[in-house]
């Protein structure tokens, strides 16, 4: 990096094209980009468009890690980067990754943060205070001397957070930094992202899905596909006036934006504050006010398709008096009881570390309790070992990488179904129709490791699905997908469901808890807070709090507006908020 070239902009891309080894196929594909030092730029698209990779181009690990072929220069501070070395980059481009586990390589929480502004070579005084500031933004503190093995997935990704923090970069990637946060833990780092780019003018570069929560927070944004950017421009005016493009990209405009339409706000910079919303709401069911008919509440009722297996009734999983006590003498269950009928849809919520994984493992015997029972079909699980209660339970990991280890996509759908002994052409046939669901066909012979992480997801799910097995046990299947992709996948278990294959998701997306679970069994601590429907969880704004948790945004507009002394139905998705309107003969725009 000796000579400067005369350029404002902090970071430039010049057709960027490239191509990973043993690919013909470009990934990207002639990238041109301009950042402006203290930018916070949101990157979006769907999943596999390339995101990843381009963002790897700011510190070199593509192509120096990676191989390929990569042709354009990537300028930062108008010095060309083929001429540095990812070594050296890495302490002046923080990088937070999809996955943590791939960047945590110290023992202990405090080390790991400690790491890099050691390798900076910084004094012994200044290495403990940004430690401190770090674990106080990710919020750590009382983890700090905890081992990073025993850390839940929520907890590894605030730590390598935290690890880039402690380094203060001049720029700084997030790779969906809040894909495994719970709702109130994502509405933290967000806000420190924030309070990052305003104090210290870090320029931000944050890939994210969540779109609801990052638009109004982001400067810029830029929306991928195929390997190109095809959109760069404010975060509002793109969600607002490319809503179609997005769409077919399975890119969805935020809750708040798709309302505020509804309702007939003509916004044109940002979206209207949650009070107008509201206001707007209450001045429109005004006249047809506060006595609803029986017969249009019924239709507002959210729909719940019902489970259509005949023993509806029957306990499938019953949870009884469960504790888990761990080594260390913490104790991460308290006495749970749970009795899970035949065909349930159900959601598992909690905060990071509530316990919702280590629950979920002990249906599969990863953990055995220290006290209680689990009755499977009416039969305790103590009798079977993980490999037969696998023939019964489709068990979907948090990281799809720990359950991915064949050579090809293909293999590794089959992997499970050779353990079930079915013969050859059935095999192939359900292998065939895994991988066509999950829009993974063209990859059938590629190594799983070169997927992108969304893909690496759908492919673990691919081989569940393959297995048909009664009971699928899905711990946050939808992260690091696009909107499109998960409704798509959600759809697929919901028809799975209505055929009476019971469902229990572990998520922190509220929005799709809403739409797609029948009951929500809240987790705090280790011990089951609330459980019951979805509308009726979804009401009970206080101990969501405590749980960390924020209810959707039609639950949050339905459960004020009972508080005016509006008669409304406990609302969960935009859907059933426009049937309600339309139902009370509101105008609303489509
Ligand atoms: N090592 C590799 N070899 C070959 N192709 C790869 C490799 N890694 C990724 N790819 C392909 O490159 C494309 C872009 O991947 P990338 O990880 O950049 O996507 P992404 O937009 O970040 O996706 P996601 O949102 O799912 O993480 C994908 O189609 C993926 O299959
Ligand atoms: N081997 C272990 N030893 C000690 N504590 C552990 C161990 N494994 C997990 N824990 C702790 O148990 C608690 C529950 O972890 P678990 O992974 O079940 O949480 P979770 O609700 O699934 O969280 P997340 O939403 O972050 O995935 C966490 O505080 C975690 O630190």
């Amino acid at each position: 990096m000796d000579q400067p070239e005369d350029t404002d902009a902090l970071v430039r891309f010049e057709n960027i094209t490239y191509s990973y080894p043993y690919s013909d196929s470009r990934v990207l594909s002639d990238v041109n980009l301009k950042l402006e030092k203290g930018e916070f730029v949101l990157l979006a698209g769907p999943s596999g468009c390339g995101k990843s990779t381009l963002v790897r181009c700011f510190n070199r690990l593509v192509p120096e890690i990676s191989g390929g072929k990569l042709s354009g220069r990537v300028i930062i501070r108008g010095k060309d980067l083929r001429e540095e070395k990812v070594h050296k980059l890495a302490l002046e481009v923080g990088m937070v990754f999809q996955n943590p586990e791939t960047q945590l390589f110290s023992l202990k929480v405090e080390d790991d943060l400690a790491f890099g502004p050691e390798n900076l070579g910084l004094p012994g005084k200044e290495i403990l205070s940004r430690v401190e500031k770090s674990l106080k933004a990710i919020k750590l503190e009382k983890l700090k001397d905890h081992f990073i093995f025993t850390l839940s997935g929520g907890e590894k990704q605030r730590t390598a957070i935290g690890g880039n923090l402690a380094m203060e970069p001049e720029i700084l990637v997030l790779d969906e930094p809040t894909s495994d946060l719970d709702p109130s833990g994502t509405r933290e780092v967000l806000d420190l992202l924030r309070r990052l780019n305003a104090e210290k003018r870090i320029t931000l570069i944050l890939i994210e899905h969540k779109l609801d929560e990052v638009f109004e927070l982001a400067d810029r944004m830029l929306v991928m596909d195929e390997g190109k950017v095809i959109l760069d421009g404010k975060p509002f005016d793109i969600l607002c006036r490319e809503e179609g493009k997005l769409k077919k990209l399975g890119i969805h405009p935020p809750q708040i934006i798709e309302i505020s339409r509804l309702l007939g706000f003509n916004c044109r910079t940002s979206s209207p504050p949650y009070e107008n919303i509201l206001k707007r709401l209450a001045e429109l069911l005004m006249p047809s006010t506060r006595e609803l008919q029986p017969e249009s509440r019924k239709e507002a009722k959210p729909k719940i398709p019902p489970a259509l297996c005949p023993e509806e009734s029957l306990s499938h999983v019953r949870i009884e008096k469960l504790s888990c006590r761990r080594e260390d003498g913490s104790e991460t269950l308290k006495n749970v009881n749970l009795d899970i009928k035949y065909g349930e849809f159900l959601a598992l919520l909690g905060h990071n570390g509530a316990g919702k994984t280590t629950l979920a493992g002990h249906l599969m015997r990863f953990h055995k309790p220290s006290s209680g029972r689990i009755l499977l079909n009416g039969k305790n699980i103590s009798k079977y070992s993980t490999a037969q209660l696998s023939q019964q339970i489709g068990y979907l990991f948090q990281n799809p990488d720990s359950q991915i280890f064949m050579n090809s996509v293909f293999e590794e759908v089959r992997f499970g179904l050779k353990n079930l002994k079915i013969p050859e052409e059935e095999m192939k046939k359900r292998v065939n129709s895994a991988l066509e669901m999950m829009e993974l066909s063209v990859y059938r012979n590629r190594h799983p490791q070169a997927l992108s992480r969304g893909q690496r997801q759908r492919l673990a799910v691919a081989s569940i699905l393959a297995l048909e097995p009664d009971l699928l046990v899905l711990d946050e299947p939808t992260t690091g997908q696009d909107r499109g992709h998960i409704h798509k996948f959600l759809d697929k278990i919901r028809e799975l469901n209505r055929l009476g294959k019971t469902v229990i998701l572990i998520s922190h997306d509220m929005e799709l808890v809403a739409e797609y679970a029948e009951r929500v069994i809240v987790m705090k601590q280790g011990e089951v807070l609330l459980d019951g429907p979805a509308a009726e969880v979804f009401l009970s704004p206080e101990e969501l709090d405590a749980a960390g948790l924020i209810p959707p945004l039609p639950a949050r507009l339905a459960l004020d507006l009972r508080k005016q002394g509006f008669d409304v139905p406990g609302m969960l998705t935009v859907s059933e908020l426009k049937s309600f309107l339309r139902a009370h003969n509101v105008e609303i725009r489509d």
